[in-house]
C-alpha cells in the first residue's frame, strides 16, 4: 500500500487505485461455494483451462488484476518494480472482494491471484540462480493474513519445449531465439520454483502438457 500511496503526486493513477481500495470493505469473507485459483507461467494454459472449468462448473470467472483497474495496468507496468508489484498486490485485495460476492452464489475460478504476485516479485528481486531463492518455509512464501484465501490453487506446468511451442503458436512478434530464451530463462525457473514453495494454501501441481483433445478423455 505504501509504495502506491507515496507516489500519488507523481502518478495520478495511483490515487484512483487507492480510492478504489479505500472504498473496499476490509476482510471480506468467502461464500459457501468453492474458490479455485489457476496459476502458472505465461502460456501454460491458464486462460484455456479457466474458460473450460468455468463452463463445466457453471462458475464465475475472475482474474487478477481485476477489470476495475486494468485500464491503469500499462502505466504501472512501466514503473519501477516495487511500484509495479504494489499495484498487483492491491489488485489482489480488489479481486478478493469480487470473490467474496461471487462465491455466495456459485463456484468461482480465478486466473492468477496472490501466488503470481509473490512468485514474480521473488524471482525479480533474487538475482542469479534458482539456488539463491529464500529457503523453503521462508515468510515470503506465506499467504497474507488479511487476504481472502481460496479453497484450492492449481499450478499448471509444462516443459520448456512445450511452452516454446505454445508461445510461438500464439504468433506474437518474437523471433524463435527470443521465445526460447524466454521459456528457458532463469527467471522462469525462479518463478516456477517460488510457486512450488508457496504455503497455506500450497499450489497443487498439474501437468498441463496433454493436448486439449487428450485432456477431454
Ligand atoms: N493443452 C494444450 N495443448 C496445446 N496447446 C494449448 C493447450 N492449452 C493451451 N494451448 C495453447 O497455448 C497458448 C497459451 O494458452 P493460454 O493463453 O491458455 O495460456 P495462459 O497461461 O493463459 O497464458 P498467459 O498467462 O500468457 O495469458 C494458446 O495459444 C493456447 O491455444
Ligand atoms: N495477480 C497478479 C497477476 C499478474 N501479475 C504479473 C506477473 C507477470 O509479470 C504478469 C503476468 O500477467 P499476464 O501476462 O498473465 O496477464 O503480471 C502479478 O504480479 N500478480
Amino acid at each position: 500500500m505504501s509504495s502506491v500511496g507515496l507516489c500519488t503526486s507523481l502518478i495520478p493513477e495511483a490515487k484512483a487505485v487507492l480510492d478504489l481500495v479505500d472504498k473496499c470493505p476490509k476482510h471480506p469473507k468467502k461464500g459457501d461455494f468453492p474458490v479455485i485459483v489457476i496459476e502458472g507461467l505465461d502460456a501454460t494454459g491458464k486462460t484455456t483451462v479457466t474458460q473450460s472449468v468455468k463452463e463445466s462448473l457453471n462458475a464465475v470467472l475472475l482474474r487478477s488484476p481485476p477489470a476495475c483497474i486494468s485500464e491503469w495496468r500499462k502505466t504501472f507496468d512501466d514503473k519501477p518494480n516495487h511500484i509495479r508489484r504494489a499495484f498487483y498486490a492491491l489488485g489482489n485485495y480488489l479481486v478478493a472482494l469480487e470473490i467474496a460476492k461471487a462465491s455466495i452464489k456459485s463456484p468461482v475460478i480465478v486466473d492468477r491471484y496472490w501466488h503470481s504476485t509473490a512468485a514474480y516479485s521473488i524471482a525479480t528481486e533474487i538475482s542469479g540462480k534458482k539456488q539463491n531463492l529464500p529457503p523453503e518455509h521462508h515468510e515470503v512464501y506465506q499467504w497474507p493474513e488479511d487476504l481472502l484465501k481460496p479453497d484450492l490453487v492449481f499450478l499448471l506446468t509444462v516443459s520448456p519445449e512445450e511452452r516454446i511451442r505454445r508461445l510461438q503458436g500464439r504468433g506474437l512478434e518474437k523471433t524463435k531465439e527470443e521465445t526460447e530464451l524466454e521459456a528457458n530463462s532463469l527467471f522462469c525457473q525462479k518463478v516456477e520454483e517460488s510457486y512450488k514453495r508457496m504455503e497455506n494454501p500450497e499450489c497443487q501441481e498439474v501437468d498441463a502438457s496433454p493436448s486439449r483433445e487428450e485432456e477431454m478423455h
